[in-house]
């Protein structure tokens, strides 16, 4: 399996799909791993050189303990990158994969050639994400599990589809609380609200209409005022766009980038 070495973790990353189109990276949402995508891939692998990357904290990258940045999160994605040979590509993220995106785009933007924000947001309320990291730390990812699949998914997904949500609230709950809590306290810090306009690659903001996590007003809409000439498109899904609306998500992307 392709790790690699940043800022002290190892990293685990994958490359699929048409390795002569153009790359497209791929991040995942908190309390998730690359497997997020896995429904979206069949109609984006023929289209795009997909990089995936286990965000740090999650999957099968390491999970040290301690906060984490959204600027070592950016580092990591751009040292990935660099072992799979790939100066710059379409960054797509999934909330925080999003923020990671975004912080990508404003540290090295000479690797981000255009963004696709999904269920995202450049301004998460700081005392709910306080919150929840102290409560990981004392009480393990058990102690958010029922918030967190609250925000992830909608009733009306997890009632059409219970074995995927079972999936995500397993998968949630193997995770080792110091990677979660690293990275919500990545959440809890970040600061990029002020650098939105500083974005200068074609941008496409994807949200949901039924995400109660990061919903369009106060987010999407916060985002596409902010980055010049962002496109918008509202999916009829919650939070984990890529479970709900794979297809309709793919397809997004492909009319906006390809
Ligand atoms: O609120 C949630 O738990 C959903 C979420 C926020 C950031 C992220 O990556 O997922």
């Amino acid at each position: 399996m392709p790790f690699i070495r940043s800022q002290g973790a190892d990293i685990y990353w994958k490359v699929e799909g048409d390795t002569a189109a153009p790359s497209l990276v791929l991040l995942n949402s908190i309390g998730t791993d690359m497997d997020l995508w896995d429904a979206a891939i069949p109609a984006l692998r023929h289209r795009f050189s997909l990089l995936r990357i286990d965000t740090r904290g999650h999957g099968a990258s390491d999970a040290p303990a301690g906060d984490y940045e959204l600027s070592m999160l950016a580092g990591d994605v751009a040292a990935a990158m660099d072992a799979a040979d790939v100066e710059a590509a379409l960054v797509a993220g999934v909330s925080l994969g999003g923020m990671i995106a975004m912080q990508l785009a404003m540290d090295a933007p000479e690797r981000v050639t255009g963004l696709a924000l999904i269920c995202t947001s450049a301004t998460m309320d700081r005392s709910a994400w306080t919150a929840r990291v102290e409560k990981v730390r004392e009480e393990g990812v058990a102690g958010i599990a029922d918030l967190a699949m609250s925000r992830f998914l909608s009733p009306s997904f997890v009632q059409a589809r219970p074995e995927i949500a079972a999936s995500v609230r397993r998968g949630l709950l193997c995770m080792e609380p110091a990677g979660y809590a690293g990275c919500a306290a990545a959440i809890r810090d970040m600061d990029i609200a002020d650098r939105l306009q500083t974005i200068s690659v074609p941008t496409l903001v994807v949200s949901g209409d039924r995400d109660t996590s990061t919903p369009f007003v106060g987010h999407g809409e916060h985002l596409i005022e902010r980055i010049s000439g962002a496109q918008h498109v509202m999916l009829d899904a919650a939070h984990l766009a890529p479970l709900d609306a794979p297809n309709a998500l793919a397809d997004a992307i492909i009319d906006a980038f390809v």
